[in-house]
């Protein structure tokens, strides 16, 4: 844009660049009558991205305007497409008025939208909480806050440096905000916005006084929050956000009421390739099913759904408010007493973010209709919750505040309209003035007739007419024959062919309520319903609890409700160290058998104990391997939900972290190869993960070379087994690896199995004690419609390579007692027959191919 001094420029063009030059990273909605208009680059930016007409108006400074609008009833759309790109945007009304303001209407920016400060529920995702997330770097240790407007959480951690990846992924903010000056590098990939801050913004004193401030306390010692002590770190991110916050919401943020301090022990740790791998919320493809989340999210509501994914990311470390869960889950699912709570909450609203937009003062009538309707059916809930601990809590914490039910049931129309300048919001009999005004437009008609009747008494005009149009207003009508009879209180307001218009002071007066009470009434309504909003001010923070205590319960009888229909039981749990799973299942995989009638998922067991700490996993490909490990994590994670598990039985330990080496993936955005990003995982794992932590490594070393990766491996495992000494599922194909057992007594070797039958092979998928005797590798690729020519060369060369290893000494002697398996040479006879479907045969091919198969055999 060019700016050639602002004297050359129009008014309204100069009031825009003065606009523009304060909001110069985001993208000017400025408002012109019905439209929100865009100029120069950003109407170029606008265009390309909303696909909307790129216009030239005029000229302003000796150039053409670029511009492009989209009208301001369908605003919201466009917003929502902007923020999904990562775009923000400054929204400029007119705040004067345009009859009597001289020059342009005066405008001002009222809201920022960015993508990680949304409040409006047609830009927010139902089921996914936004968070803006600020970072600031010292000394190898990273302070986190992260704040979500939706709901008023503001929470805050410190933790180290290396911890930033799992942290994004357990966070996953929309928004970020680091200062530009920040000595860490961050994931190329970060999937949201990151906004680079001026330094200052983030600056501890400021932050501080910020903080007492907004809070209204003398410190933040309330908070937990105190100098040299841990979290001190993320003052200064916790003081940017709030300003930000701020800025983009145009005003204070009343909703948000507390700063938490998150403590990294009070949860089972999970990495960042764990959450990706376990598909807690979100395939690894980044779609949103088949995922845990999308199994269990039968909720209720919206705020359920949310707190759900919450906890799934969140499991508790402390097994005594694991066990208040799950034993509310347990009261819930005897009787299915979950059924009719889960009705009751099947009325109720997303009453969290509705609050929000309370306190926030841009809650719409129905918002408040709608939290009327939801507090109203919150007391049904009460009796219908059995009488355990925590389930007595949440219905404590339940009942509104006091007074705000009556006040929305006095205040609000049964359907209120949705934007208060239509009217209608405000029900009968609130207010007083407000009826009057309302009974003038009701009445109208009523009056008129009366007048008429009378007047035509009066005068003896017999065909006197009171009536009303759109210019002229009211007026009495009198045919010409009868204008003598006229009195001398008429006054003449218009003359016509045959009659004569008149208005008298009592019409008058009338015409002057009338037409200004549609008017007074509307602006009655807004008067009363921002008084509304302020008379429920102080009710946010009890608002919020009820909120809380809604989502609570609804996440507690999904559990009930899923328990109940997958068949699942409840956990045990003890302090020794234990890891013990009778025929558990994965939860995903067997839902998805069952939807495609695939068969019956196998249940298998898992024995952990102190003296038994390390699976060797050996099998096929295909056979169910990874399946088994990601169900043990699965259920560790859901007991530490508070769930219930997939299983007939499951006793757990005390479990600290859960760590995953799984699949390959090229991370080529971060430009780490295939099995740089495996050895990053195990590095990960075997520097960080303890004794009560939960290890899968899915066929590490199979990046490489076979003996660099067969030595890796064994390396790897055995450092497992004698320094970490966590519970580990160890998956390979290196037959070698098997031998550890022998070695080692805490190692034990199981194998999933398969059979060959005719040509095919069939996976048993149960898992059995000791190693596997074959890989039947070749078998699967033939599965896999690998040509026949090539799977009988491999299996040549195969046959070949066996030989060698077993004579040959050096390098394939790595492991010198490694099994060997030598699979005999196929017999072309055998396979010519074997692939012959002899009911296609007719009696002179079955003669011709008797001849054929003596031949081959001979
Ligand atoms: N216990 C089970 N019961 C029924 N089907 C199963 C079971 N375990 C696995 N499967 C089926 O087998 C498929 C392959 O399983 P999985 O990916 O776990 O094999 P794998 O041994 O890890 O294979 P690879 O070594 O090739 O990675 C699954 O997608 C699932 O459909």
């Amino acid at each position: 844009m060019t700016k050639s001094g602002e004297s050359n420029h129009t008014p309204m063009m100069q009031q825009y660049l003065r606009i523009k030059s304060e909001h110069p990273d985001k993208l000017v909605f400025y408002r012109m009558g019905d439209f929100y208009e865009l100029f120069f680059d950003d109407a170029v930016k606008a265009a390309r991205l909303l696909d909307i007409t790129l216009t030239a108006r005029g000229q302003s400074g000796g150039q053409p305007i670029k511009m492009a609008g989209v009208p301001f009833h369908s605003a919201e759309q466009y917003l929502a497409r902007l923020v999904k790109l990562g775009e923000s945007v400054a929204i400029c009304e007119q705040i004067g008025d345009p009859a009597t303001s001289k020059g342009p209407v005066e405008r001002k920016v009222v809201r920022v939208i960015t993508p990680g400060t949304l409040t409006d529920s047609a830009l927010l995702d139902d089921k996914r909480e936004n968070r803006l997330l600020a970072i600031v770097a010292h000394r190898g240790r990273l302070g986190l806050a992260w704040l979500t407007l939706a709901s008023g959480e503001f929470r805050v951690m410190e933790t180290a440096a290396d911890k930033l990846p799992s942290e994004l992924e357990r966070l996953r903010p929309a928004e970020v905000l680091v200062p530009e000056d920040l000595p860490l590098a961050l994931p190329q990939q970060m999937g949201c916005v990151v906004k680079r801050l001026p330094s200052w913004q983030f600056d501890t004193d400021a932050a501080m006084r910020n903080l007492v401030r907004h809070f209204g306390t003398q410190d933040l010692s309330g908070f937990g929050v105190e100098p040299d002590q841990p979290n001190w770190l993320a003052v200064g991110p916790a003081g940017a956000l709030l300003e930000y916050g701020r800025a983009t919401q145009g005003g204070a943020l009343p909703h948000v009421t507390a700063l938490t301090v998150e403590t990294t022990g009070a949860y089972v740790e999970l990495d960042a390739a764990t959450r990706r791998n376990l598909e807690l919320t979100e395939t690894i493809r980044g779609e949103a099913a088949p995922t845990l989340l999308s199994l269990l999210d039968t909720c209720a509501t919206s705020m359920g759904s949310r707190l759900l994914a919450h906890w799934l990311h969140h499991p508790l470390r402390r097994q005594s408010k694991i066990v208040r869960r799950r034993d509310a889950t347990r009261a819930l699912q005897e009787d299915r007493q979950f059924e009719p709570v889960r009705q009751v909450l099947g009325a109720v609203l997303d009453i969290e973010r509705i609050v929000s937009r309370v306190a926030l003062r841009s809650a719409r009538p129905r918002d408040l209709s709608s939290l009327r309707d939801s507090l109203r059916a919150l007391p049904e809930l009460i009796p219908l919750l059995p009488g355990n601990e925590l389930l007595q809590e949440l219905a404590r914490q339940l009942p509104p505040p006091a007074g705000v039910l009556e006040l929305l049931q006095a205040a609000m129309a049964d359907e209120p309209s949705v934007v208060v300048r239509e009217g209608g919001v405000i029900r009968d009999g609130y207010d007083a003035e407000l009826d009057e005004l309302r009974a003038i437009q009701t009445n109208c008609g009523e009056f008129l007739l009366a007048l008429e009747s009378r007047e035509r008494e009066r005068t003896g005009i017999h065909n006197l007419k009171v009536e009303y149009n759109r210019v002229h207003g009211f007026y009495i009508e009198v045919s010409n024959g009868q204008a003598d009879k006229v009195p001398d209180d008429y006054r003449r307001r218009q003359t016509l062919k045959n009659a004569e218009r008149y208005i008298t002071p009592e019409l008058k007066t009338f015409e002057d309520k009338a037409l200004s009470a549609q008017e007074r009434a509307l602006a009655m309504e807004k008067r009363l319903y921002e008084a509304l909003l302020e008379q429920l001010q102080p009710h946010v923070p009890a608002l919020q609890l009820t909120a809380a205590a809604v989502a609570g319960l609804d996440v507690l009888s999904t559990f009930a409700e899923r328990a109940s229909e997958l068949d699942w039981v409840a956990p045990e749990f003890v302090t020794e160290p234990t890891l013990n799973i009778v025929a558990g299942r994965h939860p995903v995989v067997e839902a998805q058998l069952r939807q495609a009638q695939a068969g019956e998922f196998v249940a298998n067991d898992l024995n952990f104990h102190a003296g038994r700490k390390l699976l060797l996993i050996t099998g096929p490909n295909m056979g169910g391997k990874s399946t088994y490990m990601r169900q043990v994590a699965l259920i560790v994670l859901l007991a530490h939900c508070g769930a219930f598990v997939p299983a007939r039985a499951a006793t757990i330990g005390p479990i600290d972290r859960i760590f995953t080496r799984i699949g390959a993936s090229d991370d080529l955005a971060g430009g780490r190869s295939t099995f740089m990003v495996e050895m990053t995982e195990t590095a990960n794992i075997l520097n960080n993960s303890a004794e009560a932590s939960l290890v899968l490594m899915d066929e590490v070393g199979r990046g490489t070379s076979t003996f660099d990766g067969l030595a890796l491996a064994w390396a790897i495992a055995r450092q497992l087994i004698e320094k970490n000494r966590s519970y580990t599922l160890f998956a390979t194909h290196y037959f070698e690896l098997t031998r550890l057992a022998l070695d080692y007594p805490q190692v034990a070797n199981v194998h999933l199995d398969a059979v060959e039958h005719k040509d095919k092979i069939v996976f048993l998928h149960s898992v059995e004690e000791g190693p596997a005797s074959q890989s039947y590798g070749l078998q699967v690729a033939q599965l896999a419609g690998v040509p026949r020519e090539v799977i009988r060369a491999a299996r040549k060369h195969l046959a070949e390579l066996e030989q060698q290893s077993v004579t040959a000494s050096g390098q394939g002697d790595l492991f010198a007692s490694a099994p060997v398996v030598i699979e005999p040479e196929p017999n072309p006879a055998l396979e010519r027959l074997l692939a012959t479907d002899v009911d296609e045969l007719s009696p002179r091919a079955a003669l011709e191919l008797l001849y054929e198969l003596r031949r081959l055999a001979s």
